[in-house]
């Protein structure tokens, strides 16, 4: 059965935007690298060669990919598409962006989507914001949704009512301050699930109830330990229940995954994911899945 109402359903189709389009030129990446709160200058030539092998693996795994094209109003951040809309069975919501210099990307999804033929259900609107990285599929239906510094309580307002006839349980997760406005902290930079009874956590900025929520709707939780939580331990890709991708250099949080009965594919993000804050969930946008 092909739904989009998981986060951990085998992934069929999914939307990119590759690193050669999302990185234009080094002129481009002087100009917007420090203003975007990149952590350090990405390298164009190695983001592209760690791009293929990601794009390589994704295959190999069985995914189709499609990309988004180059376009001169994007920044460096569009290379993290999931940001910009939320995939439900009744069609696809497009975001309104929480981070300012993100705002022109929903609309180039848009334009993908009706090129496509695939149905767009509605758009969060301003003042609302909404980004993908705060929102998550968990199972039977639930989407769980960040309130935080990317994601208003009008945004969550207004996607509560364009999700109301598809979701079961619509869960709002307050996120703490943290390092504050001008860092990337989204729901996902704290949970990915693996599957419908598994998923990786940073437990230190969890709010208790929504971990209890977990624990008590059954799911194992893998612990990220602190020093895996910058090089995105906590955001990992679902391919297909309990088989995921992942960045390298985590090997703690690889561990405990694999001791818990999942598969581990990881791929080198030095350039791709470090840099930029956003790890494989981030890049990728998938667009079918199957339960
Ligand atoms: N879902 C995600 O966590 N996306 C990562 C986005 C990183 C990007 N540099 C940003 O600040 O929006």
């Amino acid at each position: 059965m092909q739904t989009m109402q998981t986060d951990v359903g085998q992934i069929k189709r999914v939307l990119l935007k590759h690193a050669k389009d999302a990185f234009r030129d080094d002129e481009q990446i002087d100009r917007e690298w420090k203003a975007l709160n990149f952590l350090a200058r990405p390298d164009r030539s190695n983001a592209i060669v760690e791009y293929d092998a990601f794009c390589d693996l994704l295959s190999k795994l069985g995914v189709e990919l499609e990309f988004l094209p180059a376009s001169a109003d994007t920044t460096l951040d569009s290379l993290y598409p999931r940001d910009n809309a939320v995939v439900t069975d009744n069609g696809i919501i497009l975001c309104t962006m929480g981070k300012a210099n993100r705002q022109t990307e929903p609309e180039h999804q848009r334009q993908h989507y009706i090129t496509r033929g695939s149905k767009v259900l509605g758009s969060v609107t301003a003042p609302g914001s909404v980004e993908g990285g705060d929102v998550t599929w968990l199972r039977n239906n639930v989407l769980a949704v960040a309130n935080g510094y990317r994601t208003n309580a009008q945004g969550i307002a207004q996607l509560r009512e364009l999700t109301a006839a598809s979701v079961s349980d619509f869960i709002e997760v307050p996120l703490p301050h943290f390092r504050g406005p001008s860092d990337v902290f989204h729901l996902m930079s704290i949970i990915s699930p693996v599957a419908d009874d598994l998923a990786v956590v940073y437990s230190p900025l969890m709010p208790v109830p929504f971990r209890n929520y977990l624990l008590d709707s059954g799911y194992r939780l893998v612990e990220v330990p602190e020093q895996e939580y910058d090089s995105q331990g906590c955001n990992v890709l679902a391919v297909a229940p309990g088989v995921c991708v992942a960045v390298e250099g985590n090997p703690i949080t690889k561990k405990r995954l694999l001791d818990a009965g999942a598969e581990v594919h990881t791929f080198s993000g030095k350039d791709i994911c470090e840099k930029g804050c956003g790890g494989p969930t981030c890049l990728t946008r998938p667009l079918e899945r199957e339960r």
